[in-house]
């Protein structure tokens, strides 16, 4: 009896992405009764799941029926990587408001910022607190209807981190499995570039979609395609393309001018064919405002409706990548 349920048991491991999803195993007079985690996966995944575990039951000689239950966990998170190539295009900026407006939208959202080297989303959300940890868990602290975490809150604001990989990896793995379990959509503010952080997140969270903000820049939109290239290649959908810093509103004469050039980023998203989410100005309210931690996406003015938008938008992104699967 022994052997047989250590054969069955064997058997379901060597199971490509079964090892670690099963957590009760019986089998009593040819019936094998299992219970998997299913935590994570899209509905069609997780038939073909359950389908290929019958399937391999079934056909062994020590198991005459299976009886399957599915468990996982309660609340679905989806995760939303910002992602930039270059840095200083506003990533932040547009991570912060856009969760601040989805929260608005209705949705309970947590801001993880990934910057390890140079976080800024305690200074743009305006909370600098150092959360607690219950059994090594961190718990996110509160800024404007958004749970939030970043390294910033951890270590001593000014200080150099001079950390190798592993230990930025590591940290990004503290902060990502936080005490996040009453958020249905996570805002992950990644560093600029396509490196080790962009990578363990990709391959540990599998975020749903990736955002890219670029600057109308040409600079930034060779560097924003290479952002978009790294998401494509590791099978995260690119939700869309927001293009900040466009067209300065004079605030004496209201004269729009374009330092970085207009159109660029909505004519390079028509290209790569992906969305083009919406246009932020450059504005110096929104880089006063962020300075002071209070985001414009708080608020009730021009702006916070521009986020409002640009977070519906993403919403109905989102929605027709989940129709597409
Ligand atoms: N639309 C905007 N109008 C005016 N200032 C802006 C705008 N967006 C961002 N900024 C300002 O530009 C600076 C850089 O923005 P932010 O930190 O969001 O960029 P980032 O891409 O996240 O940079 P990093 O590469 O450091 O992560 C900040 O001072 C911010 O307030």
């Amino acid at each position: 009896m022994d052997d047989d349920i250590g054969k069955v048991s064997a058997a379901l491991n060597e199971l490509p992405g079964v090892a670690g999803r099963v957590s009760a195993l019986r089998l009593k007079g040819g019936i094998a009764t299992l219970v998997l985690d299913a935590s994570g996966l899209a509905p069609e995944a997780r038939s073909n799941f359950q389908h290929r575990i019958r399937t391999m039951l079934e056909a062994m000689p020590e198991v005459d029926q299976v009886r399957i239950a599915l468990t996982e966990e309660k609340v679905h998170r989806t995760i939303i990587a910002v992602g930039s190539g270059k840095g200083g295009v506003g990533k932040s900026t547009l991570a912060a408001n856009l969760a601040i407006a989805l929260a608005r939208a209705g949705r309970t959202v947590g801001l993880v910022d990934a910057d390890i080297y140079g976080p800024s989303q305690p200074r743009i959300m305006g909370n600098e607190q150092r959360p607690d940890a219950v059994e090594k868990q961190i718990i996110p602290v509160d800024a404007h209807g958004v749970k939030m975490l970043s390294i910033g809150q951890l270590v001593e604001a000014g200080t150099a981190l001079a950390w190798r990989g592993p230990m930025v990896t590591s940290a990004l793995g503290q902060l990502m499995d936080g005490e996040w379990s009453d958020r249905d959509l996570m805002i992950v503010d990644l560093p600029p570039g396509t490196g080790d952080i962009q990578m363990s997140l990709v391959q540990k969270w599998r975020p749903a979609g990736a955002v890219i903000v670029s600057t109308p820049q040409d600079l930034a939109l060779i560097d924003a395609t290479r952002a978009i290239d790294l998401f494509r290649k590791m099978n995260v959908p690119v939700i869309g393309l927001v293009e900040n810093m466009a067209g300065y509103a004079c605030p004496h004469c209201g004269e729009i001018s374009d330092p970085f050039g207009s159109g660029g980023a909505e004519a390079a998203a028509g290209t790569l064919g992906i969305p083009f989410l919406g246009r932020i100005p450059l504005s110096l309210s929104i880089r006063e405002a962020s300075d002071a931690g209070t985001p414009p996406a708080i608020g009730d003015g021009e702006e916070a409706a521009l986020f409002s938008t640009l977070a519906t938008k993403l919403l109905d992104q989102m929605k027709s990548l989940e129709n597409r699967v």
